[in-house]
């Protein structure tokens, strides 16, 4: 069962039919499915019961104020990277006593805005940031809790824009500079060493470099745990969805391809090849999970404006652009395409480009794909848009940001409406 498929010759998410979705709020439109965030966070916490453990979900996957409300029910903790993300898990009535703050360039303002809110600890990224927390801290007469990330070289064998493990990359402390770091920092007077931190990138569909990386880092962690009675040890995110057929063992056909058996990374696989090494360090292990959680709970949905039949292609112009699904264009990021109006047998397949309106030669959703011809003026999904989808939409170009609904069963919601260009407009002519 999924929470996305095909019912009465239309695209459902749950109970709900997206054509009236679409219909009724317009398009771009991002929906989320309530029970895929339930399913997802849930069957996590399961695969790690073995480990005292706790979720800490990733705020910047997507930081709609209800998605952070169900996780927060749920009882996930939240892993955030500005000041602005703390807001928001506050004001969806999450608890700043269960977040973690990472990211290489927090500034003052946000370190005494986390200490007054008393976050659970500070994953820090450089001496320097140390320094500055034990200085803030003190500035503000407390104690901030902090843990050192560290970058523990491991190949992450992602994209090369979101890896983040490798000695070139900007994130944590060297691995062989990592116990002097510990070692300057106990003698701060204004800092706690509460846990050690590492995360090294994202939508890893193979376990091996979460292996390796707790491998290596784990006899770090335990040693830390004795010289200064550190409590946790974090080891990131970064567990993958499937996106693409391709990535998915066997079948092509996208359904099937999207089956949890057939999962190039399950939370079971992840979970089993990393316990070995953390079940015996006796300290509470953190995940931080983003896209796992969020990802195949969206899809964003647009409308084919036009077809242009050019002398080298067929393109199909949407009313989405890569203002409000960035991906593709940033990554060569695949979503897969489906027409929300279910294709018959008889439907033909062509080739095909999906692009946007955006000025910009790379504002495409994908490119030479082979999918069911769809008209102008029907609504197309683009698949696994949940994480990275909404929260890296711009007002590029002036257009607005799509509404965000949130489907829960037969509920439909809407979490946060379109934004319009007369919203946009606004604060810069009463600045004018
Ligand atoms: C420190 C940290 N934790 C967690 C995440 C979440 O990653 P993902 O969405 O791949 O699980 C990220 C993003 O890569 C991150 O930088
Ligand atoms: N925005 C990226 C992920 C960045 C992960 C955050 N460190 C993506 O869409 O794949």
């Amino acid at each position: 069962m999924h929470s996305f498929e095909y019912k009465n010759g239309s695209l459902y998410c749950e109970d709900v039919d997206l054509q009236k979705v679409a219909e009724e709020f317009g398009t771009p439109t991002y929906v989320y499915s309530a029970e895929t965030l339930r399913n997802n966070y849930t069957r996590l916490d399961q695969a790690l019961a073995e480990l005292d453990h706790g979720i800490e979900y990733a705020v910047k996957a997507n930081s709609n104020l209800s998605v952070l409300k169900l996780l927060a029910d749920l009882g996930s903790g939240f892993d955030i990277v500005s000041a602005g993300e703390l807001k928001r898990v506050i004001a969806a009535g999450g608890d700043a006593g269960k977040c973690t703050f990472a990211g290489v360039g927090k500034t003052r303002a946000e370190i005494e805005y986390a200490i007054e809110q008393g976050i659970y600890c500070f994953n820090a990224e450089s001496e320097a940031e140390v320094a500055f927390i034990d200085k803030v801290a003190g500035d503000l007469g407390k104690k901030a809790p902090v843990a050192i990330r560290v970058n523990p070289n491991v190949d992450a064998k992602t994209h090369k824009y979101i890896s983040t493990g490798k000695s070139e990359n900007k994130f944590g402390v060297d691995f062989e500079y990592i116990e002097d770091a510990y070692d300057r920092a106990s003698k701060l007077e204004n800092i706690t060493l509460r846990g050690l931190q590492m995360h090294i990138g994202s939508q890893l569909t193979d376990v091996k470099p979460f292996i390796e990386a707790a491998e290596k880092v784990a006899p770090l962690a335990a040693k830390l745990k004795e010289l200064y009675g550190i409590e946790f040890f974090s080891i990131g995110g970064g567990v993958g969805i499937v996106y693409s057929p391709a990535l998915a063992s066997g079948s092509q056909d996208w359904w099937d391809s999207h089956t949890e058996e057939a999962r190039p990374l399950t939370p079971e696989k992840y979970a089993d090849g990393v316990i070995p090494f953390l079940k015996d360090l006796g300290l509470k292990i953190l995940v931080e999970p983003g896209r796992y959680i969020a990802g195949n709970a969206g899809v964003m949905l647009t409308e084919c404006l036009y077809e242009k039949k050019g002398s080298a292609k067929t393109f199909k112009v949407v009313d989405a652009g890569m203002n409000d699904l960035i991906r593709p264009a940033l990554y060569e990021g695949h979503h897969e395409i489906l027409p929300v109006a279910e294709p018959t047998k008889e439907t033909p397949h062509i080739t095909m480009d999906v692009v946007g309106p955006i000025c910009e030669t790379g504002d495409f959703f994908c490119q030479n794909r082979d999918l069911p011809d769809f008209a102008e003026g029907e609504f197309v999904a683009l698949l696994s848009s949940g994480a990275y989808g909404f929260v890296m939409a711009s007002n590029y170009n002036t257009r607005g940001l799509p509404a965000e609904v949130l489907i829960d069963g037969t509920s439909t919601k809407v979490i946060r409406p379109r934004q319009t260009v007369d919203d946009i407009l606004a604060t810069e002519i009463a600045s004018l």
